[in-house]
């Protein structure tokens, strides 16, 4: 599908943006295993969730849809879930794979593992190593693809440090870990988004988290207490309406309750180093985790260097990172992100071949890339989303500044993490 977006100078008003991916997906697979009902309120309805919210119920879990975003999940505990008597089918989305392959990997059934063309293309062997070494049996295609299959074990505990900063392997990790009985400690070296042990911890799992540092204290018997949680907006969702207003000419826009914790943060951190004008009024804890109103207005930009343990706190929000860079006055800098070549599409390469089409001073490395701005974009032509959601919605927001707006192909892959996308911005 073709999303055409037109030039707009102005960008103001008042949005919310969608529940947050990775809070909703965690929900959903710690409502399922936890005892008793839990309540879910804000809830992302996009395919990457409702792809996790499809495989708890193939394993035997009641969800029941309440109201927009709102649902219950029937828990049936640690031991509760049935062999499904089909694939499970996990889309577009990584993080369904490698949380779910983890969880499998000790229940005591057959699994199979499947997702959609780019998913059997991303590397599954960062996840089989650790889990066989926990005693699992997985089967992958060559080079460790998927489809998998799985062989539920008992699983001993582990001690192991992460060989990238991955908040997807550390979570496979902590759930195949929670019918063990020894304590297993993930290292990491560099701290990504802490949801897994947040909630873990919230639902009553002895659970240390010292940064970069995870210790699942030893326990006999491990249960998880039903919860109730409100999702907060998704700050990688909001990403591209910061972006949007920043790069305007003028207007002022306020996003309300956009959850802001520091392990996925680092964009905020980059508009403030970019000299972007952007304020967090409201701030506030919403079940476990900082939330706040974003205020931010038409801004002159500037360059920097994005690298370092900043990379983890913000890698879905690189391609958007390169739309303000285009704007920017002067050199902006982003590497050690090699990690960006292994999401739904390569990133780097995407968003270099796409800015190079439109006349955009880009410089492709092994590890990211040099944006010089700011560029008057001309526009008036097509370019291409890759199957990635990411890509497709960072294309769109870069044409809000083009003197002829762009024809963005593909773009029906934005409902895999936000469904609403195209009218809110047009709604600017
Ligand atoms: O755990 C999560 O919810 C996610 C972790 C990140 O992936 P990696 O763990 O591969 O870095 C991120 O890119 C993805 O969108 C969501
Ligand atoms: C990388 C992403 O998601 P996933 O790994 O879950 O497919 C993303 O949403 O940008």
């Amino acid at each position: 599908m073709d999303l055409i977006v037109e030039r707009k100078r102005k960008v103001s008003g008042e949005i919310k943006v969608p529940g947050d991916k990775s809070i909703s997906h965690r929900s959903l697979i710690l409502a399922s295993i936890a005892e008793g009902v839990s309540k879910i309120e804000g809830l992302l309805e996009a395919e990457d969730c409702l792809s996790t919210m499809q495989i708890m119920k193939d394993l035997g879990i009641k969800i029941e849809k309440k109201a927009a975003g709102s649902y219950q999940v029937y828990g049936k505990g640690l031991d509760g879930l049935e062999e499904a008597d089909d694939v499970l089918d996990c889309g577009n989305s990584g993080t369904s794979m490698r949380l779910l392959t983890g969880l499998l990997a000790s229940q005591d059934f057959y699994s199979v593992l499947t997702g959609d063309h780019s998913l059997r293309k991303r590397p599954m062997q960062r996840i089989i190593g650790p889990l066989s070494r926990m005693g699992a049996q997985i089967w992958a295609r060559k080079n460790g693809l998927a489809p998998m299959s799985i062989r539920g074990q008992k699983l001993a505990a582990l001690e192991y440090t992460l060989p990238v900063a991955s908040a997807q392997l550390k979570s496979s990790i902590l759930l195949a870990a929670l019918k063990s009985e020894g304590e297993t400690i993930v290292n990491e070296p560099a701290v990504s988004r802490d949801h897994t042990e947040r909630m873990l911890k919230g639902a009553g799992v002895e659970i240390d988290i010292e940064a970069d540092r995870i210790v699942l204290k030893a326990a006999k018997k491990r249960k998880l207490n039903s919860f109730e949680i409100k999702v907060p907006g998704d700050i990688s969702s909001a990403a591209f309406f910061i972006t949007a207003a920043l790069t305007a000419d003028q207007g002022e826009l306020l996003i309300k309750n956009v959850g802001l914790n520091k392990t996925r943060s680092g964009f905020i951190e980059v508009v403030q180093a970019m000299g972007g004008e952007i304020s967090l009024i409201n701030k506030k804890d919403q079940g476990g985790e900082p939330t706040a109103d974003i205020l931010v207005k038409a801004s002159d930009l500037k360059g920097c260097e994005v690298s370092g343990e900043i990379i983890p706190r913000l890698i879905d929000e690189i391609p958007i990172i390169a739309v303000l860079a285009a704007a920017a006055e002067g050199k902006t800098v982003i590497k050690d992100a090699e990690e960006l070549r292994v999401k739904e599409t390569d990133r780097i390469s995407a968003v270099v071949n796409e800015f190079k089409k439109l006349g955009i001073d880009i410089e492709e490395y092994p590890d990211g890339m040099i944006i010089k701005g700011p560029v008057e974009v001309e526009g008036g032509i097509e370019v291409e989303s890759y199957h990635d959601h990411r890509i497709a919605m960072s294309l769109a927001v870069l044409a809000l500044r083009t003197k002829k707006g762009l024809t963005i192909k593909g773009s029906e892959i934005i409902n895999t993490s936000f469904p609403g996308f195209k009218e809110l911005l047009a709604s600017l």
